[in-house]
């Protein structure tokens, strides 16, 4: 079925989320299958879990000890590197409540460290990146706990190696040729955030929670949350929030409003939120993928037709995403 038709088919009203295996992906069998479970994935709920991704489990454990160290560090020590005062863009701590992501509430309660791309040993004759461009900033690093810098920049590039994997597979899934985003995202505009969120002793109805409903800006996200902890929860057409349980050695992907423009809506960027009931502390890394500045989000052609016309103006990657970011974090704008 073309893919405006099978997208016009399905309803969003779902009520599981979908466990993708993306072992195989390298095969030419299995790329067909897995290209039309992602779009089935993709036009339906906007999120999926996968498992099979390669990410070792010790890169996972060392980002975890390394993060659960840092934000045991007692305010004044992280605020040395707040994002709005070390002049890294939205790099670095951001304390609680910072952020507010949906307007309706009073705040976030959760602290963060975000990071983008760098290389673990800067390459020689100064080649740091080609033209990273506003939506690349430079990190900063804490001085301790020991091994940070190396255990987020393993993570970070693993996840990486995964978001191209998936980017091949997103254009499968769009009948578009499996390297059309690839001159696009040349300059690594992926952020990650390493996410602590306190138990939350606060009852909802304060306007406090986790991270309050929204939808992810960017093309994907690719979720690592803390195995045991239910938090993560993702809005259906019924108005339902379907708990996004955690499954031990999978990840979470999920659609962002960037990739939901491309494909005028025919990829659905679902909205989501987490609230920490557990009574104990909980961690989630979200790595964000977008392109590069310069690209112009417009509707691809398969996801238009004459029953369903462009539903957004286009707009440059970039502009769209520092909207988009000044408006839930503030801080200083990006040079
Ligand atoms: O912590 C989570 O499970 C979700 C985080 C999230 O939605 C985000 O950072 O955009
Ligand atoms: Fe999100």
């Amino acid at each position: 079925m073309a893919l405006v038709a099978s997208a016009a088919a399905l309803d969003g009203a779902f009520d599981s989320i979908p466990v993708i295996d993306i072992r195989d992906a390298s095969s030419s069998e299995r790329r067909a299958a897995l290209a039309h479970e992602i779009r089935n994935a993709c036009t339906n709920v906007g999120f999926f879990y996968i498992t099979g991704h390669g990410i070792p489990q010790e890169t996972i454990d060392d980002l975890f000890a390394a993060m659960e160290a840092y934000f045991s560090f007692p305010l004044g020590t992280k605020m040395k590197l707040y994002h709005k005062e070390a002049r890294s863009g939205f790099n670095g701590y951001a304390p609680p409540l910072d952020s507010n992501i949906n307007p309706t509430n009073k705040g976030d309660l959760h602290e963060g460290f975000r990071i983008g791309w760098e290389e673990l040993i800067p390459k020689e004759n100064g080649e740091k990146r080609a033209n990273g461009g506003p939506m690349v900033e430079a990190n900063v690093w804490p001085s301790e706990p020991t091994g940070f810098r190396e255990a987020y920049l393993n993570y970070y590039q693993a996840a990486v190696g995964v978001g191209r994997l998936l980017f091949r597979l997103f254009a499968l899934a769009l009948d578009l040729p499996d390297t059309y985003f690839d001159d696009k995202t040349k300059n690594f505009a992926t952020n990650m955030r390493t996410i602590h969120y306190p138990p939350q002793t606060r009852a909802e109805s304060d306007g406090i929670v986790g991270i309050g409903a929204h939808s992810d800006f960017l093309c994907f996200t690719i979720l690592w949350q803390q195995p045991g902890i239910q938090a993560l929860q993702v809005l259906n057409s019924e108005k339902q929030w379907i708990d996004a349980t955690p499954i031990p050695g999978t990840l979470v992907v999920n659609i962002g409003d960037q990739l939901a423009r491309w494909t005028n809506d025919i990829f659905r960027s679902t909205v989501h939120r987490a609230t920490n009931n557990s009574g104990v502390r909980r961690y989630s890394v979200p790595v964000f993928f977008g392109t590069d500045y310069h690209v112009d989000i417009k509707p691809i052609p398969s996801c238009v037709s004459a029953d369903r016309s462009p539903k957004y103006e286009p707009i440059t990657a970039g502009e769209y995403y520092h909207q988009r970011l000044q408006m839930y974090y503030g801080g200083a704008p990006p040079s």
